[in-house]
C-alpha cells in the first residue's frame, strides 16, 4: 500500500511490535491503576490486589452507559454553534470547517448532570462502575478504530495522513489511516479529542467527590483542589477550542486506536486518577500548604495559556497586535517561526506550563505515595517523546529556518535544563 507521500514516512513508536505491544500495554496499565488505586497500599509499582473476571469487567448496563454517554455528546456537537471555523490548509489546499460549542456543550452537560442529580440520578454510584465503564471504553475504542481503518480503505489518498500508512496493518490499525474521517460535517477525530473524554474526566471526578461527600460528611480539601484545577484544565480546552485545530494531533496524527483508546478511555479513567486515589485514601491537607499548591498551578497555567495563545494568534494572523511586534525567523514555506516572547525562552514552552500544572494536581495527594504522580511521570514521557516527534517534523518541514531556530532558543522543554 503506497504512503501517500509516495515515498514511506519513517516508523515511530518502534514500528508494528512497539505499537502491537502498546496496544496491550496501555489497557492493562489502565486497568492497573483502577484496580490499585482503590486497593489498601495502593503501591504503583506493586501487584494489583486480584486479577477481576470478566463477569467482574463485562456490564450490558456499563456499555449501554457508554454509548449514551457518546451519543450525548455526539447531540450536543450537532447543535448550532456561536462560530464555524476554518482549520489549516491541506495536501489538496482545502480547509475543513469545525463548529465551535464545546464549551456550549460543557455547560448544558452541567445543566443537564445538574438536573439529573436534583431528580435523584445517583452519580455517586459511578466510581463503583469505574471497571465495567472503562472494559466498555476499551471495547468501544476497538471497534470504532476497526470501522475507522475500514473506512480509510475507501477514502481518496489526499485524505491519508502522513503517518499510519505503512502497509503493515497492526501498525495502520494503532496510529490510524485517514487524517480527518467525517461523515457529512461530523468530524470523529475533532469530536473525540474535546468532548466525551474530557467531559467525562470532569464528571467521573464530581462523581468521586460526592462519594467522598457521602462517605465522610464533606469532601476534603484535597479533592476541592483536584476537582478545581483539572476543571480549569478542562473548561480551558473547550474555551479554546479552536487551539486544537493547530495541534499535531489534528494536523499530523491519523485517527486510529492511538488516539480513539485515549480519547475515550485513557483520558477519563487514567486523568482522574487522583481523585480516584482520594476517594481511597483521604491526605490531610493545611491551608498554607493548599495556598503554595494553588500557586503552582497559577504558575503552570500562566505558562501553558500564555504560549498557546500566542502561537495560536500568531499562527492566526501575524500583524494582530498582540503578536505583531514579536520577532520572528523566515522560513522559505513563507511561514514564520516566533523567536521571542515564549517561544524564544525554550522550544515548547506550553510543555512546560502543562509539566507544572501536572506537578499541582499530584501534590495535594501527598508525597508518601507514588500511584497519584503516575500522571506526572507518563505525562513527561509523552511530552518528552512528542516533542520529538514535532522536532523531526519541523526540521523536515522548515530546514535551515529549524537550525536556526535551535540554535537561537536552544532548550527544549525546561530552561538551562532539557
Ligand atoms: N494533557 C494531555 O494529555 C496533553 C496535552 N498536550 C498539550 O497540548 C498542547 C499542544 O501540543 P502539541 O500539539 O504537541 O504542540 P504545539 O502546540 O506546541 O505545536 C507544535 C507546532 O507549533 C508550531 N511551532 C513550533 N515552534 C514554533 C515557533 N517558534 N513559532 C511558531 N510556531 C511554532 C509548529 O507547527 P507549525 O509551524 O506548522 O504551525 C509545531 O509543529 C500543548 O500545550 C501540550 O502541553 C499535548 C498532549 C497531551
Ligand atoms: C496513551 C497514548 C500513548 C497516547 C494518547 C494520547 C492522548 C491521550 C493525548 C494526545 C494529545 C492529547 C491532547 C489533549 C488530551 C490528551 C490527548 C488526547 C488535550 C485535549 C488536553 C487539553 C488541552 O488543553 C489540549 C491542548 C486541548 C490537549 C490537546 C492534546
Amino acid at each position: 500500500m503506497a504512503s501517500p507521500q509516495g515515498s514511506r514516512a519513517p516508523l515511530e513508536f518502534g514500528g508494528p511490535l512497539g505499537a502491537a505491544a502498546l496496544m496491550l500495554l496501555l489497557p492493562v496499565t489502565m486497568f492497573h491503576l483502577l484496580l490499585v488505586a482503590r486497593s489498601g497500599p495502593a503501591r504503583l509499582l506493586g501487584p494489583p490486589p486480584y486479577l477481576p473476571g470478566l463477569e467482574e469487567l463485562w456490564s450490558p448496563w456499563a456499555l449501554l452507559l457508554c454509548l449514551t454517554w457518546l451519543g450525548l455528546q455526539a447531540a450536543l456537537y450537532l447543535l448550532p454553534a456561536r462560530k464555524v471555523t476554518e482549520g489549516q490548509e491541506l495536501k489538496d489546499k482545502s480547509r475543513l470547517r469545525y463548529p465551535i460549542n464545546g464549551f456550549q456543550a460543557l455547560m448544558l452537560t452541567a445543566l443537564l448532570v445538574g438536573l439529573g442529580v436534583s431528580a435523584g440520578l445517583p452519580l455517586s454510584a459511578l466510581p463503583e462502575m469505574l471497571l465495567p465503564l472503562a472494559f466498555a471504553a476499551t471495547l468501544t475504542a476497538f471497534i470504532f478504530s476497526l470501522l475507522l481503518y475500514l473506512k480509510a480503505l475507501v477514502a481518496p489518498a489526499s485524505a491519508l495522513a502522513p503517518g499510519g500508512n505503512s502497509g503493515n496493518l497492526i501498525y495502520d490499525f494503532f496510529l490510524g489511516r485517514e487524517l480527518n474521517p467525517r461523515i457529512c460535517s461530523f468530524d470523529f477525530k475533532y469530536f473525540c479529542e474535546l468532548r466525551p473524554g474530557l467531559i467525562g474526566w470532569v464528571l467521573i471526578n464530581l462523581a468521586l467527590l460526592m462519594q467522598e461527600a457521602e462517605l465522610r460528611g464533606s469532601p476534603s480539601l484535597a479533592m476541592w483542589l483536584v476537582n478545581g484545577f483539572q476543571l480549569l484544565y478542562v473548561g480551558d480546552a473547550l474555551w479554546y477550542e479552536e487551539a486544537v485545530l493547530t495541534t499535531m494531533d489534528i494536523i499530523h496524527d491519523g485517527f486510529g486506536f492511538m488516539l480513539a483508546f485515549g480519547d475515550l478511555a485513557w483520558v477519563p479513567f487514567t486523568y482522574s486518577l487522583q481523585a480516584q486515589f482520594l476517594l481511597y485514601h483521604p491526605q490531610p491537607l493545611g491551608w498554607p500548604m493548599a495556598s503554595f499548591i494553588c500557586l503552582i498551578n497559577a504558575v503552570g497555567y500562566y505558562i501553558f495559556r500564555g504560549a498557546n495563545s500566542q502561537k495560536n494568534t500568531f499562527r492566526k494572523n501575524p500583524s494582530d497586535p498582540r503578536v505583531a511586534d514579536l520577532e520572528t525567523i523566515s522560513t522559505a514555506t513563507g511561514r514564520r517561526l516566533l523567536v521571542s516572547g515564549w517561544w524564544g525562552m525554550v522550544r515548547h514552552p506550553n510543555y512546560l506550563g502543562d509539566l507544572i500544572m501536572a506537578l499541582a494536581w499530584s501534590l495535594p495527594c501527598g508525597v508518601f505515595h507514588l500511584l497519584p504522580y503516575f500522571y506526572l511521570l507518563y505525562f513527561t514521557a509523552l511530552l518528552v517523546h512528542r516533542e520529538d516527534r514535532d522536532e523531526r517534523q519541523c526540521l523536515q518541514k522548515y530546514g535551515l529556518a529549524w537550525q536556526e531556530y535551535c540554535r537561537r532558543v536552544p532548550y527544549r522543554i525546561v530552561p538551562y535544563i532539557y
